[in-house]
């Protein structure tokens, strides 16, 4: 166990005690450090000086329990014009209960304020399960009250996640078959995040730009707020806690099978000083084995291919072989 007086300026007494010890930047927090150590400093051009972001029509919540009512026409637009301009949308009315996302915040506040030895139980090296690991996943056995609570979450949003990627599709005149509609959505994972309180958060990021690999993400934020979306212009919108609501947002796989439709959008988290902040992303992605590329359709429409069929475990092997870069990760499926 490193001690107070540990040079966190130095690399790889950093990255041992952050990462491989276990004790996360939370642990740094909690030594006491007054400054941001220097290899957590970002470049000038990395850095989030706004506290807030602007926020616009685009990020008015969507009730989606309209969406198969009367007024299916105007909501399923709207889920359409979101996803083909910011990426990005909220939904209220979404058939998750609000009781469980409270719930769900704080079980994940409870999780990681616990004593980092009870959460290095579950570093990916040691931990006792393959699909559970601490920084991405948990320990069912071990975490009883936490997986429920998660597998609750990504089993009462997937009905809504599956209508919207359907609403998606048909608006590029598509019907995908259930079988087909299953392996693009075949792998879930529910995340917890968690960023303490920053004592310099004006150097420093919490999430770095970004696009999620998959076909939706749906996003719990609780309310200290920090999550920005990439606008066409360069500038940066905040997505605002909105109590209640889930954010949604495309991912570059739902970008790809549309041929350029969807967007897929370019996020980052800002840290603050605050307040600690959680946030519990579910993300959706195809098999493994299953080949993406532009619904054949919507090629034909468009009379070109923006991008190649790809496995979507080179895919992924891509996504994560390279540091956060933007929208980087889409370049592997681009068409020459
Ligand atoms: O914490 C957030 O608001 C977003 C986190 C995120 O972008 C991710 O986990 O992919
Ligand atoms: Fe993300």
């Amino acid at each position: 166990m490193e001690t107070m007086s540990a040079n966190y300026e130095d690399r790889d007494t950093l990255f041992n005690f952050v990462v491989k010890e276990g004790n996360g930047v939370k642990g740094l927090i909690d030594s006491g450090i007054s400054c941001v150590p220097q290899p957590f400093v970002q470049p000038l051009s990395e850095r989030i000086a706004t506290p807030n972001g602007q926020t616009c029509e685009a990020v008015q919540p969507i009730d989606i329990s309209q969406l198969d009512g009367p007024c299916h026409t105007e909501v399923a637009k709207q889920i359409v014009e979101a996803a083909e301009t910011l990426g990005f949308f909220q939904v209220v009315n979404h058939g998750v209960s609000v009781e469980l996302l409270e719930l769900l915040k704080m079980s994940a506040h409870e999780f990681f304020e616990q004593p980092p030895e009870n959460k290095a139980v579950y570093l990916k090296e040691v931990s006792p399960s393959k699909l559970v690991k601490y920084g991405t996943s948990f320990v069912p056995e071990k975490e009883k009250a936490i997986e429920e609570v998660a597998l609750d979450f990504l089993k009462s949003s997937m009905a809504m996640v599956k209508r919207i990627v359907e609403v998606l599709v048909e608006d590029v005149g598509v019907i995908l078959e259930e079988e087909r509609m299953n392996s693009l959505m075949g792998t879930k994972m529910v995340n917890m995040n968690y960023y303490p309180t920053c004592p310099s958060p004006e150097l420093t990021i919490g999430v770095g730009r970004h696009s999620d690999m998959g076909m939706l993400t749906v996003l719990l934020q609780d309310g200290i707020g920090g999550l920005y979306v990439k606008v066409d212009n360069g500038d940066w919108l905040e997505i605002p806690p909105l109590n209640g609501a889930l954010v949604i947002n495309v991912g570059d796989t739902l970008q790809i099978l549309s041929n350029g439709k969807y967007k897929s959008a370019e996020h980052r988290v800002r840290t603050t000083n605050i307040g600690s902040r959680v946030s519990v992303p579910i993300f959706t992605a195809p098999n493994l084995s299953e080949k993406i590329g532009p619904l054949p359709e919507v090629v034909e429409r468009d009379g070109v291919a923006r991008y190649k069929e790809v496995l979507f475990q080179d895919y992924m092997n891509n996504f994560f072989s390279q540091p956060h870069d933007g929208k980087k990760s889409l370049d592997f499926a681009r068409a020459d």
